[in-house]
């Protein structure tokens, strides 16, 4: 503020007049000195929605090249071939047993499958079980590829079926109404994923996983987003190849399923299933 000093009487008039003016002129002042404010704050946040854009565009340009850039990786899911237990239709979790004559036709047939579809396997992974490891190496055989190392894992057990383990499903089933809760082998699955096989696919490989039911259908849920009570519903028969295509960085968003490559498998649908402490209510 300007000091405003006292000027003797003879200037008593002109002084009124120049402390009006200046009076009008400070309470313009303050005025404008809001309204500059305002405009002010509307020129910020202009800027700031300016700047935003921008790098909102940038990022999408940056998604859009990485994208281009990135390399196109397959995922190939099958379930073992025909098992002596899936033949007599009983409960097998970690019991290891073998494939049936038919269980190693079928894993010939998955691997012909994938030949006649120009696929040319990177890496292989399997459970500790002998049906998903012979599975695979005949796969890998009947491909012309059975000099590639299969990696087996513990992650891709099938579940346990605990006290069920041996029985037959469909008196199981009639007798209790069987439940199965995939939130333990979901877990387990979903470690090998984040650690093993993601990274591989997002280095653009081919990607081959020989497996489980349960596995299977935890895989599948998470890939295509199922909630817990819908993947139980998923008939995924024996030696039944389901081929994903991934483009871009981030595999589980850039899935894209292309279908069975191929039919046939003996599996019976698994009994109804149903977890209580993921789905309140009974089925
Ligand atoms: O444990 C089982 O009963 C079956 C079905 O889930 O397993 P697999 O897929 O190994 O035949």
């Amino acid at each position: 503020m300007a000091e405003l000093r006292c000027e003797p009487d003879g200037f008593g008039p002109n002084f009124r007049i120049v402390l009006f003016g200046l009076g009008c002129w400070a309470g313009d002042a303050d005025a404008a000195l809001a309204a500059a404010e305002r405009e002010l704050q509307i020129a910020l946040a202009e800027a700031a929605a300016a700047r935003e854009a921008a790098s909102a565009r940038k990022e999408t340009a940056a998604r859009a090249a990485a994208e281009e850039e990135a390399p196109h990786a397959r995922l190939v899911l099958v379930r073992h071939g025909q098992s002596e237990w899936n033949l007599a239709n009983r409960f097998t979790g970690w019991v290891d047993v073998d494939l049936t004559e038919q269980g190693m036709l079928e894993a010939r047939e998955a691997g012909r499958l994938l030949a006649a579809a120009g696929l040319e396997i990177d890496e292989v992974h399997t459970s500790l079980m002998r049906r998903a490891i012979r599975s695979a190496v005949l796969m890998l055989s009947t491909l012309n590829q059975c000099w590639l190392p299969v990696r087996k894992h513990l992650e891709l057990n099938e579940q346990h079926a605990g006290l069920l383990t041996g029985e037959n499903k469909v008196s199981c089933a009639q007798r209790w109404g069987v439940d199965q809760c995939l939130s333990a082998v979901s877990r387990r699955v979903a470690g090998l994923w984040e650690g093993t096989i993601a990274p591989a696919l997002r280095e653009g490989r081919t990607v081959l996983v020989v497996t489980h039911g349960n596995t299977l259908r935890a895989l599948v849920a998470y890939l295509d987003g199922l909630a817990p009570e819908d993947v139980y519903h998923v008939d995924l028969p024996t030696a039944t190849p389901l081929l994903y295509e991934f483009d871009g960085a981030a595999p589980r968003e850039g899935a894209r399923r292309v279908g069975r490559a191929g039919g046939g498998g003996a599996a019976r649908p698994l009994p109804g299933v149903r977890c209580p402490r993921e789905r309140g209510a009974a089925r």
